[in-house]
């Protein structure tokens, strides 16, 4: 469910993290509205653990600000349990059985759903006598969902949960993902590097590269608001005004050209490619590796809005 009247799920304002020496989130600017389901991409290293950790309030920020439902992180027991966390690797504990982990989601938590949960654990045919140990990685990541979804929290933060699952286990996972989504009415911000999943259930994306946010926005927008070029090598050198390139490549004897096109920008007929999630990804994390702006150190560049008009050669 969309709801623009509510706080934010997420609105960070130069949001920025240090481990010591190590800058891992720089000067972060997003305001995400409640009902999305958020896709965080990035390159290893991006800082999108340390914002999903900042957004469940184990760590804090060095700097700025960050708000979850429009609070701080973790900032009373009301608000933990309206938020729902599985750390990468889904964690669950070994030496406890799955209906263990039920009865303990309901001591802990006094919005506990018991119906919701046994429900998917039917569904996902984890038998509640087995230990958590003896789970594959597919079944620990929907115990650990099931788990984080059982409190019935508006919000739903997840580490890349299913980067260990083989495709069939992870087409599951996200399949019980959106049911849960959909019953729960939740907000959920996923990590991931898989591309085709993103794609499949998110419809708002977060790009970071370097501790920086490159591009966030609801992906319908995103995608209308981009258009790839392709034209003879040189013909694409000078853009129509309102067009902001992203990423040149040149393949063969032609040039192509992502491009962002503004709100005032001519049509563009015969000439301009709609392009797909996982173009726009790799476009913008082009661009910040080769401008600098993939780097947390804040000597190298800006955030976002770089016109930079890096060179890829394929
Ligand atoms: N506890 C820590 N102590 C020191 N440095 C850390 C710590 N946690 C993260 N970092 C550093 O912060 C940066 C961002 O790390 P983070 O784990 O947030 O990235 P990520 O995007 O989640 O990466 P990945 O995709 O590999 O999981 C990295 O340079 C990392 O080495």
């Amino acid at each position: 469910m969309t709801d623009e009247s509510s706080p934010p799920v997420l609105h960070a304002t130069g949001l920025t993290r240090r481990y010591g020496r190590r800058t891992a989130l720089s000067h972060c600017d997003l305001r995400i509205p409640k009902g999305r389901v958020i896709g965080l991409v990035g390159p290893n290293g991006a800082g999108k653990s340390t914002l999903l950790q900042l957004a469940c309030g184990l760590i804090r920020p060095t700097a700025g600000t960050l708000r979850v439902l429009g609070e701080r992180p973790a900032a009373d027991a009301a608000h933990l349990a309206r938020v729902g966390y599985v750390a990468q690797d889904t964690p669950v504990y070994a030496g406890l059985t799955v209906a263990d982990h039920l009865r303990m989601g309901g001591w802990l938590n006094p919005s506990w759903d018991a119906a919701l949960a046994k429900r998917r654990i039917d569904r996902a045919g984890l038998h509640p006598a087995q230990r958590a140990g003896r789970l594959s990685g597919g079944q620990r990541a929907q115990l650990a969902l099931t788990v984080a979804a059982g409190k019935r929290p508006e919000l739903l933060i997840l580490d890349e949960p299913a980067a260990a699952l083989d495709p069939l286990a992870r087409d599951a996972f996200l399949h019980q993902l959106m049911e849960f989504v959909a019953e729960l009415g939740a907000s959920v911000v996923l990590s991931s590097h898989l591309l085709g999943d993103v794609a499949r259930v998110c419809d708002y994306l977060v790009v970071l590269a370097g501790g920086r946010v490159q591009l966030a926005g609801d992906v319908p927008d995103l995608l209308a608001g981009h258009r790839r070029l392709v034209a003879s090598r040189g013909e694409l050198d000078r853009l129509p005004a309102g067009m902001e390139p992203v990423r040149r490549e040149a393949a063969g004897d032609r040039d192509r050209v992502l491009v962002r096109v503004g709100a005032g920008t001519p049509p563009l007929p015969g000439v301009g490619e709609p392009v797909g999630l996982e173009e726009l990804v790799l476009g913008y994390l082009g661009r910040a590796a080769a401008t600098g702006s993939g780097s947390a150190d804040p000597s190298t560049g800006p955030s976002t809005g770089s016109a930079g008009q890096p060179e890829v050669r394929r």
